[in-house]
């Protein structure tokens, strides 16, 4: 698992770290690492870093400052390196350490200044890190040439232009090979659309660990989704490892309860029983011999979970179902147009007694809750606040938060997935870990994993019926 901490909670732990170590240090050890990672990373693309050239974009803050120093470091290796001054002030000191050490220092509005980057094989953007709050103003010609340029192009801390509390990324913004993360992950760097304009991030330990706690956001891995996805022990049977119950498709959409159920399905429950109509039953049970087939949630049998809404319609049977389901004492994910339908009555969900899995995309979170915002962590923490249940918001990053809990993103998968289809195999998926008795929040956000690790593990084009067929490799690599 992997913390993911905001601006204040880092600026908190650098002052508490710094009561501890020499004026200055921090700045040391973040432009030392800094350093290392470009060197690093330089070495393997030409085979050596003497006689390289690099140029440094320098804000007047904290970063420039970083930037300023590693340039020290750089010099030392025995690379030519310009620094370019965004403005008129740079941090305390740092100038005059990198022009003793023999940098050359220019301003980014000069004649030779976009020749300077074009000319580089390191970039190196020390405009705004922490404090990045706005939009990157170049010349024309710099921000051509760094959209341009082969060079390595190295973020320092996070990319400038980017909000690195919320993700949001501004215009202008940097887009960096790499980026080198000092003491800690912060949001901008797990959530769309900045996690992309930050490359490869390489983490800096400057000793912040300690003095770091309740992170804003966790990012669950592979080792942990191996250690905590259920499988059968030896004396399992099948009403022990959880039976899904699927209300999904209509006579408009009936392969959306194909792939609900096949999701489910692949996923290994015990049993995945499929309610709907007599002509649905009998599709379902051609594609998946396997499922159970009831015309109705009373005489559907014992279910440890239900999923309901993919391709089920709106229509007045589909709103009496859903309605009538709220009662359920078991925990229900509702998807796809059981979001719609509930948009009308959003805070009926408060008197679900069991836990309730929300997962709409940014249009059916629209209709719930309005419009995400523009800190989407926050939009989704506030409707878990106002609704009482798990909310999973799709997208390019998936955040999945819980009432009172931490906000989990998740990091599989990739537009690979915006196909039709894919979110009827995810209800599925995210239902069969519900029944096995996951916690929701922890099902919900092992369910996106899961799903998003079959689109990376499928090569080639993905249709939404790849991803199950992935999910049997995927499981028994999982369980080995
Ligand atoms: N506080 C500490 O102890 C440490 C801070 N470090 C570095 O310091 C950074 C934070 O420093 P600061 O708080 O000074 O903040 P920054 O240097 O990130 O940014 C603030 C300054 O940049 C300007 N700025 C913001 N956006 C801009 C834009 N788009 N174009 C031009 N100028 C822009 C602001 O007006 C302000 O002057 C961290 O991200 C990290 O790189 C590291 O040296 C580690 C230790
Ligand atoms: N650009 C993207 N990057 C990563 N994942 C994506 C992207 N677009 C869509 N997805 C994922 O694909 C799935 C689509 O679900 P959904 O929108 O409900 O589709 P459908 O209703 O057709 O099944 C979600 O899991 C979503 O997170
Ligand atoms: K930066």
């Amino acid at each position: 698992m992997r913390s993911v901490y905001d601006s204040t909670q880092v600026r908190a732990a650098e002052a508490r770290l710094k009561e501890f170590t020499a004026p200055g240090e921090l700045m040391q050890r973040a432009a030392y690492g800094l350093a290392n990672e470009c060197l690093n990373e330089l070495h393997s693309r030409r085979g050596g870093v003497y006689g390289a050239r690099a140029a440094l974009l320098v804000g007047p803050g904290g970063n420039g400052g970083d930037a300023l120093y590693s340039g020290v470091w750089l010099l030392r290796r025995g690379i030519a390196v310009h620094a370019l001054l965004v403005g008129v002030k740079s941090y305390p000191g740092a100038r005059e350490a990198f022009v003793r050490a023999g940098g050359t220092v220019g301003a980014i509005s000069d004649a030779d200044a976009a020749t300077a980057v074009s000319r580089a094989d390191l970039v190196i953007d020390g405009i705004a890190g922490l404090g990045s709050s706005r939009s990157v103003e170049l010349p024309d010609s710099v921000a051509e040439a760094i959209a341009t340029t082969d060079a390595l192009v190295c973020a320092v801390d996070l990319p400038s232009g980017v909000n690195g509390d919320t993700g949001q990324a501004y215009d202008g913004a940097i887009h960096a090979d790499m980026t080198a993360t000092f003491g800690a992950w912060k949001p901008a760097q797990v959530l769309a659309p900045a996690r992309r304009l930050c490359g490869d991030v390489r983490f800096v330990d400057i000793g912040l660990g300690p003095h770091l706690t309740d992170p804003r956001i966790d990012v669950l891995d592979y080792a942990d989704i191996a250690a905590i996805w259920p499988g059968p022990s030896y004396d399992s049977h099948k009403y022990s490892t959880g039976v899904v119950g699927v209300i999904a498709g209509s006579a408009q959409y009936p392969g959306a309860a194909v792939m609900c159920v096949g999701g489910a399905i692949r996923s290994k429950p015990g049993m995945v029983r499929y309610v709907g109509a007599p002509d649905a039953i009998e599709r379902i049970v051609a594609a998946w011999p396997a499922a159970v087939g009831a015309t109705s949630i009373d005489d559907a049998g014992r279910t440890n979970a239900w999923v309901i809404g993919p391709g089920m319609g709106t229509d007045d049977a589909a709103r009496s179902v859903v309605r009538s389901s709220l009662s359920l004492d078991v925990p229900v994910i509702y998807d796809a147009d059981a979001l719609t339908i509930l948009s009308g009555d959003v805070d009926r969900l408060r008197e679900r007694q069991a836990p309730t899995v929300l997962t709409p995309h940014s249009g059916e979170f629209a209709r719930l809750f309005g419009e995400v915002g523009d800190d989407p962590v926050e939009s989704v923490k506030a409707a878990t606040r106002r609704t009482g249940c798990v909310v999973l918001l799709k997208g390019p990053s998936t955040i999945v938060a819980a009432p009172g809990g931490r906000v989990l993103v998740n990091e599989t998968g990739s537009s690979k997935l915006a196909t039709a289809g894919t979110g009827d195999v995810l209800s599925g998926i995210i239902g069969a870990a519900l029944a096995a008795g996951l916690p929701a929040q922890i099902a919900a956000a092992a369910g996106a994993y899961v799903h998003g690790a079959l689109a990376d593990q499928h090569d080639g084009p993905l249709i939404a019926p790849d991803l199950i067929d992935e999910l049997p490799a995927f499981m028994a690599r999982l369980q080995a």
